[in-house]
């Protein structure tokens, strides 16, 4: 399989790159830092990959998150799964106003990848490929501190959501899985919570990128990890609702007059 791996430098999608390594894949990984990359690469030959390379740069600019799609479909002749996993440093404190802040990190970890969602989608058609979006429980639940990323992961699960309904009517075989994380080992979640968040015991990355990959690969709808964290995400009322909603919809009326980009 071809695969993008966004926010693969370090953490989760450090770990993703090795397990899709060590199964043979093709490979195109990106985050800022070149030198780490240099060495995710090189680690991700070694462990078997079929080929691996990597395209530095940030997602706060958007014609950049553009061209790793486009960049990366030519370095591997196509892809079949794109997998958006990077986010901006997350600083936890009280919102002070700052909107230009907001709107940076909405960048970063939202626009961003719907851009790369946009650029990808005609290749994902020819392969009937896949996209696995990594979210947090922090975008289902509320919690403190954390608005700007909050906002970002509920921005994301209100666009797939919607996306996967969109495929699904337009038969469009592009599976999208939505990944519902809890506390992850990461060094930078366990930096950044120490002293804030007490008495949980984070889960392995290692772990939670095989479920990311697991969950992508048998195209499930959403998955979740720990799967402890099921239970917040269970919502029979949003169900019913939604498919009421669908009943309303004139579908033959929308297909007729409208083609699926
Ligand atoms: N760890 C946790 O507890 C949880 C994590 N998640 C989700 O899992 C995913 C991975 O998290 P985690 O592994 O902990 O994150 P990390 O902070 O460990 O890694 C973030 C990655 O994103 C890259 N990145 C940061 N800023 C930018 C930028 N401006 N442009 C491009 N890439 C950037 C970083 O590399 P570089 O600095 O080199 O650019 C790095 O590769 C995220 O989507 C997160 O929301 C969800 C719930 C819990
Ligand atoms: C505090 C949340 C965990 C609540 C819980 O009881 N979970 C049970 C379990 O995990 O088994 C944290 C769950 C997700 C975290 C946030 C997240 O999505 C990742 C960010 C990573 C960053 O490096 C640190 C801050 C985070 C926003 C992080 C904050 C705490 C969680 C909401």
């Amino acid at each position: 399989k071809r695969v993008i791996v966004t926010g693969a430098s370090t953490g989760i999608g450090e770990q993703i790159a090795y397990h899709l390594a060590r199964m043979g894949a093709h490979l195109v990984v990106t985050a800022r830092t070149e030198a780490k990359l240099k060495k995710v690469i090189s680690e991700c030959l070694k462990l078997g990959a079929a080929s691996a390379h990597f395209i530095p740069g940030t997602m706060e600019d958007l014609v950049f998150a553009e061209q790793v799609v486009t960049k990366a479909g030519k370095l591997m002749g196509g892809l079949d799964m794109l997998i958006l996993n990077h986010i901006a440093p997350v600083n936890l404190r009280f919102f002070n106003g700052d909107v230009a802040s907001i709107r940076k990190v909405m960048d970063i970890n939202f626009f961003s990848y719907i851009t790369m969602t946009s650029a990808a989608l005609p290749m994902l058609k020819v392969t009937n490929g896949s996209i696995v979006v990594v979210s947090s429980i922090a975008g289902k639940l509320i919690t403190p501190l954390i608005a700007d990323y909050s906002a970002a992961k509920f921005a994301l699960d209100g666009f797939y959501s919607s996306l996967q309904k969109e495929l699904q009517l337009m038969n469009v075989n592009i599976s999208i899985t939505l990944c519902i994380l809890g506390f992850i080992n990461t060094d930078s979640a366990v930096k950044s919570l120490s002293g804030i968040v007490e008495n949980i015991t984070p889960s392995p990355k290692e772990e939670c990128a095989v479920e990311i990959i697991k969950g992508g690969a048998l195209r499930q709808k959403v998955i979740a990890y720990p799967s402890s964290i099921y239970i917040s995400m269970w919502n029979p009322i949003r169900t019913i609702q939604e498919y009421f909603i669908l009943l309303t919809y004139n579908i033959d009326n929308i297909t007729r007059n409208q083609q699926f980009s």
